[in-house]
Parts: C-alpha cells; structure tokens; sequence
C-alpha cells in the first residue's frame, strides 16, 4: 500500500497551478504571487545613517571641538559635506559626500552649535555607522520568488519596491460534495440513525475562508450513484478542486470511486497505508481539477483534509511549498504503541516543541478531536517521544 509521502508525491506532481490575473497592491494580501518581485532600485537608494548622531570626515577628528555646519533634512537631498565641520543626521537620513563616519549622539557631548567627543577619535572607523547603497540587494535582483504567499513580510518589500500592480495566481474555487442518507442539516434534530454533517462545517472552516481559495459550498446528496455522479459533475464545471467525503470505502452505498471514474476522472491513487484515513482517494479531473474522496468518520476528513486536502489545493494556488509539514514535537506522554500503517494522532499543544497525546476512541471520535490543537505522524512501526511532524488544524 501506498505511503502518505509517495502519495503526495503522486498528487502534487499530477496538480497544475490555475491561471495568473494582475490585482492592485492592498487586494493582494494572503494572495500566491506567480511572478517574482524585483528590486526597482538598490536597498538601500543612497548611502543612509544607522544612527541619530553627527556626519563626519574622519581627518577632522583631531580638532578637539567641530563645529556642527547644520542637518541633513529628513525628504530632501543631502546637502555637501562642508569641510572642518559635522553635520546632524537623524537615523534613516542619506550621508552627504565626503562624510566618512556617522558619530552617534551619545559618544559626543553636544553644545548649541558644536560637538566634543567624549570615545577616542581612534576608535571612530571609517564607514562606522553608515548602511552602504545597495548592501540589502541591488536594483534587479530578486526580492521574492514566484509560488510565495503575500504575508506582512513580503507586502513590505513589494511596497518597498513599488510592486504596484503585483501577478498573482487566481483565487482556487473549492467545492465540497458530502455524501450519505443519515446526514442532516446542523439545525435538525436527529433521530439516533441520523446524524448532523459535522463533515462539510470541517472542511469550510479549513479552507472557506482563506485568502487564496475562491469557496463555491458544500452540497450535500444522498448514497445514490445517479445523485453523485450529477453533484460531482455540476461542482467540477465550475471548480478548481472538489472534495468528497464519505462512500469511499468497501460498502455496497460507496459510490464516490465509480462516479469519479463516470465523470472522467484519472485516480492517482486509493487506499493509503494511513490511520485515520486508510480508504482515502485522490484523481484528476477532466480539466485538471483537483478530486479528493475523503473517507466520511469525522477524524478521518479532519485528517485527510489537512493533509491532501491542504497541500492539492495549495499546489493548484500556485505555493512552491505545496507539502511542507510545519513543526516537529515531542510527545510529553508518549506511549510505546505503533501501527503498521503511518498513524495520525491528535494532540494538545503544551510548551515549545512539546504536545501530549489526546486519548480519544477513534476516528468517529469528535468529542475527543475537539479538545486537540492538531496531530502528530508516526511513521509504520514507529513509537515513543519523537519529535514527529505535526500538522495544527488550521491551515
Ligand atoms: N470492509 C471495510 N469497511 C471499512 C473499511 C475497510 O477498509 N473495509 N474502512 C473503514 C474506514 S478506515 C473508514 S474511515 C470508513 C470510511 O468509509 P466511507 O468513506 O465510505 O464513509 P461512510 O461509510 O460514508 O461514513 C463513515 C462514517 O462517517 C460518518 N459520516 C459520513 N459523513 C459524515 C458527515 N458529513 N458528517 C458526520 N459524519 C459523517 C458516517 O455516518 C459513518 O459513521 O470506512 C470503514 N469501513
Ligand atoms: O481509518 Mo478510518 O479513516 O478508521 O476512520
């Protein structure tokens, strides 16, 4: 049986990226950037000063007094550097030609219109305190590659570089069909045979609202073959990627392998040697949509969701990280249990690094599931403390 990592490997190498669209700056935060950003200019524009203090030539250190010749004012272009005299210069602000050093206030004494130092002149080096034009990056080079998302820290740079009108991938349009007859709305009231679909509320609240996905809903349609295959059909028309949960299993009311095969569908892979997750199914759609039939028990699409479901759909975004796992912890009260299949358990957060086991019954097992921030991977056969991969839920 198929490893979680082979079938990663399998789905993001059978995934394309969706279409690039150009978008104004401040639309384009928590976007997926499908063109590189480039410097305009050289990071630092000008030689700047690291430091509030006074612009000197290093030659007029000797005089015991320098006279302070006035400031370099903050928007405009630096004056010339006199000679024989200092200049006031506030961090941030471009050193004049002919200034070798940047003094900072607290090694001068400062009078109304002259300076003394108060350090050894020797000790004051040449360039001291002075950022050097283009010692970030120089104009033209790369500032952040193509496939990253636009965080605070990257929507600093492209301001920076007056990155206007940023290429972005378009947003990945998500649908979800969630199949089986004793599901109900959340409002209903169940009868013991009836369950509420907790599934489809999972997985909106995984991916509805990120900033990268285009939500088109969640449909929900009975175990029959004819149903399916017209509810898959209609979301593929017009989505990027679509999610199934349930009635991907050996029952004779699963029908989600058939119908992604009625609908034109290549399966990459079905049945992963996982826990939760096991029956688990992934294909390719006619246009090259992304098509996950993900097992139905609760824990099972958590799981399966936050794994395949996360990593399809931020390959189809554009993200040159598609399956990066974002943590590794030690487990605070591991046990010496382990499977022959790569097991998924679910834990609490409790310190830097560490998680603790949340015991729970299974993958039915919702209540237990609540109380955990995430879970941790074991590998076939392996057991104890760790540190193992853990994925939070939230993507
Ligand atoms: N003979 C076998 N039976 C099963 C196997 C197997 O290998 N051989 N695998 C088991 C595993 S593991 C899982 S997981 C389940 C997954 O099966 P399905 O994907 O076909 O899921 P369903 O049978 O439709 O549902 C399973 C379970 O989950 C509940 N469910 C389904 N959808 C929802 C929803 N939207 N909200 C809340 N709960 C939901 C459903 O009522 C069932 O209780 O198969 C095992 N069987
Ligand atoms: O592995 Mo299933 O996914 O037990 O619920």
């Amino acid at each position: 049986m198929l490893t979680p990592l082979d079938a990663m490997e399998r789905l993001v190498a059978r995934l394309r990226p969706v279409d690039a669209e150009r978008v104004a700056l401040h639309a384009a935060a928590g976007r997926v950037l499908a063109e590189a950003v480039l410097a305009d200019r050289d990071s630092p524009a000008h030689d700047v000063s690291a430091m509030d203090g006074y612009a000197v030539r290093l030659g007029d250190l000797s005089n015991e007094t320098l006279a302070v010749a006035g400031e370099v004012a903050t928007g405009h272009e630096p004056p010339e550097m006199p000679s024989g005299k200092a200049l006031r210069i506030f961090t941030g602000g471009c050193v004049p030609s002919g200034a070798e050093a940047v003094i900072r206030r607290e090694d001068v004494e400062e009078a109304p219109a002259q300076i003394r130092l108060t350090v050894p002149a020797e000790t004051i080096r040449a360039g001291q305190n002075i950022r050097r034009r283009g010692e970030n990056l120089a104009a033209g080079a790369v500032v952040v590659e193509a496939g990253e998302v636009v965080g605070p820290s990257v929507m600093s740079a492209m301001a920076s570089f007056g990155c206007v009108e940023p290429t972005v991938y378009r947003r990945v349009r998500v649908g979800v069909v969630v199949t089986g007859d004793e599901l109900l709305d959340v409002a209903a009231r169940p009868e013991p045979w009836q369950l509420r679909d907790s599934n489809g509320p999972v997985v909106e609240a995984m991916f509805g609202a990120l900033p990268w996905v285009d939500w088109q809903g969640v449909v929900r349609v009975h175990d029959s073959m004819e149903a399916l295959t017209e509810a898959l059909s209609e979301q593929l028309a017009g989505c990027d990627a679509v999610l199934l949960t349930g009635g991907v299993s050996m029952g004779d009311y699963d029908h989600v392998p058939a119908a992604v095969r009625e609908v034109g569908g290549e399966v990459l892979f079905h049945k992963l040697a996982i826990r939760p997750g096991k029956p688990m199914l992934a294909a390719v759609g006619p246009s090259g949509q992304a098509i996950l039939g993900l097992p139905g028990n609760p824990v099972s699409v958590m799981v399966t969701a936050r794994l395949f479901g996360a990593t399809a759909l931020r390959r189809r975004a554009g993200f040159s990280r598609a399956d990066a796992p974002t943590a590794m912890v030690r487990l605070v009260n591991a046990d010496e249990k382990s499977l022959r299949l790569w097991w998924h358990r679910p834990v609490r957060l409790v310190g830097p690094g560490e998680a603790e086991l949340v015991a729970g019954m299974g993958s039915g097992d919702v209540a237990s599931a609540a109380r955990s921030d995430g879970f941790v991977r074991l590998p076939a056969e392996a057991a104890g403390e760790g540190p193992w991969a853990y994925w939070p839920w939230s993507v």
